[in-house]
């Protein structure tokens, strides 16, 4: 063996590789491929060959640190952000949009064919009205304080929870920006103690800022352990004179030890509670703590998408099931007969019924509780049940009583592809076929993505 001949790398902790990238994962990693094994490759793409340090080895597929680009992908950008490489706010800032949609597509696909078993679905080109940036109507950042005192807001480091501390960020509604440097800085001279959840100390967790993006009214929210902030009440006032935008300041209190960012109780301290925003032609009151789809533009064109197709005649009974604050109830009502709103939060049902009113809708009705629950207690067999369900997906309760009541239409609108798969596999099981798939990208710059499916039974007309 001559002396400069090196061996050959070894599927272990610490091996450098090198790999071609040739796939996205739905948790945003790279994907290449090193003698017949896997390896997921954070901030890297399809197309990308890269050297990697192998740090978390299992016998069939390993996690990669990207440790050298050597040749970049078609599809890389430089990120429009300065801190990506650090933030994990967002994973796929160094990607670009037109392959971004593509990948979103795929995850989709794959989904629904490995996990849903279904063959070929036919999976419409991705929604999308915003550029990719500034398109976030919410932001909620964690609060630290830094080694040398100072209060940080911001996203936690990929794979950490320490703070990249931002005072601007492309992703959130650029009207938000200067909030952030002034917010902390006010934070900083009141005193406020930042809570620290390892020694339980100080009560300030998270800083909250929500904008309509029609109507550019801005609530500030700031979460605590506790209801008491001494001197709120004169630094709210001196925030909503600040700022134009600002219509109210309002102080969360969330004294539980997990990771759920708002508590039961949210106070007004100054201003209003609640702003106003324009929502596919009605008008939303929307409190801090409340759901609303994030990205305002793509989340109104498919709802205005899901109207056209639906070719409601104004004779329908629909219940629109995990409603929030009426997003989708409302503008649904508009065109049947009656909608019938549930959710189980009892102050976004106020905010639905209040929106209601607002809109001088009368034709519907709302119940406070959990799907699996209410949905059997209606006793009625709706001509359309619209699911909106958290992450996690439909209860199996839920499921059950939808093939029992058998609606002749659903709609099943998910955030999560892999939930949205189980679902429809025992919604097709049942009798259901999928007449459209229509996914929307509600959050640019990461790997998730919204997708809409129709589905029906009997013989009505495809949409
Ligand atoms: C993805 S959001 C959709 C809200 C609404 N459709 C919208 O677009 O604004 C899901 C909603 O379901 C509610 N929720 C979660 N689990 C529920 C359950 N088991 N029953 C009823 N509502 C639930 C949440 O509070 C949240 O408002």
């Amino acid at each position: 063996m001559s002396v400069t001949e090196t061996k050959p790398p070894q599927w272990q902790q610490g091996s450098l590789i090198e790999i071609e990238i040739d796939d996205l994962s739905d948790r945003a990693d790279g994907v290449g491929r090193w003698e017949g094994r896997v390896v997921f490759v954070p901030d890297t793409v399809t197309g990308d060959r890269v050297l990697v340090r192998l740090v978390r080895v299992k016998p069939q597929y390993a996690y990669g640190q990207l440790q050298k680009l050597l040749t970049p992908s078609p599809h890389r950008i430089r990120p429009q952000c300065i801190v990506a490489d650090k933030c994990g706010g967002c994973q796929w800032q160094h990607i670009d949009l037109t392959y971004q949609h593509q990948a979103k597509t795929q995850i989709i696909i794959d989904a629904l064919e490995r996990i849903g078993g279904l063959n070929h679905p036919p999976v419409a080109p991705i929604l999308n009205r915003t550029t990719g940036l500034n398109y976030r109507n919410k932001v909620t950042y964690p609060l630290q304080r830094s080694a040398e005192g100072k209060v940080q807001a911001g996203y936690y480091r990929k794979g950490s929870h320490k703070l990249v501390n931002l005072n601007q960020c492309p992703v959130q509604d650029s009207r938000l920006d200067p909030f952030l440097a002034q917010i902390k800085q006010d934070i900083e001279t009141q005193g406020w103690g930042i809570y620290n959840e390892t020694r339980q100390t100080g009560k300030l967790r998270h800083l909250a800022l929500r904008i309509g993006r029609k109507t550019g009214q801005i609530l500030l929210t700031l979460i605590s352990t506790d209801g008491n902030l001494e001197g709120l009440e004169t630094q709210a006032k001196t925030w909503l004179e600040q700022f134009s935008d600002l219509v109210g300041v309002c102080l969360n209190k969330n004294p539980q030890r997990n990771n759920i960012i708002f508590g039961k109780e949210t106070d007004c301290i100054a201003g209003k509670g609640e702003l106003e925003e324009e929502f596919a032609g009605l008008s939303f009151f929307l409190r801090p703590d409340t759901f609303f789809q994030v990205n305002t533009e793509t989340a109104e064109a498919l709802c205005d998408l899901i109207l056209d197709k639906l070719t409601l005649t104004g004779s329908e009974t629909i219940v629109d099931a995990y409603c929030g604050v009426g997003t989708f109830t409302l503008p649904l009502a508009r065109q049947a007969k009656t909608v019938i709103g549930i959710e189980s939060q009892a102050s976004a049902i106020e905010q639905g019924k209040r929106n209601a009113e607002h809109n001088q809708i009368e034709n519907v009705t709302f119940h406070v509780g959990k799907v699996e629950t209410i949905l059997p207690q209606l006793e009625i067999i709706p001509d359309l049940v619209f699911l909106d369900p958290p992450r996690k997906g439909c209860d199996r309760a839920v499921l059950d009583t939808l093939t029992a009541i058998a609606p002749p239409r659903i709609i099943y609108l998910s955030c999560r592809p892999a939930t949205l798969a189980r679902d429809l596999e025992k919604l097709v099981a049942a009798g259901y076929e999928i007449t459209l798939i229509q996914p929307a990208d509600f959050f640019p710059q990461t790997s998730h993505v919204e997708c809409a499916v129709f589905l029906q039974r009997g013989n009505l007309p495809k949409e």
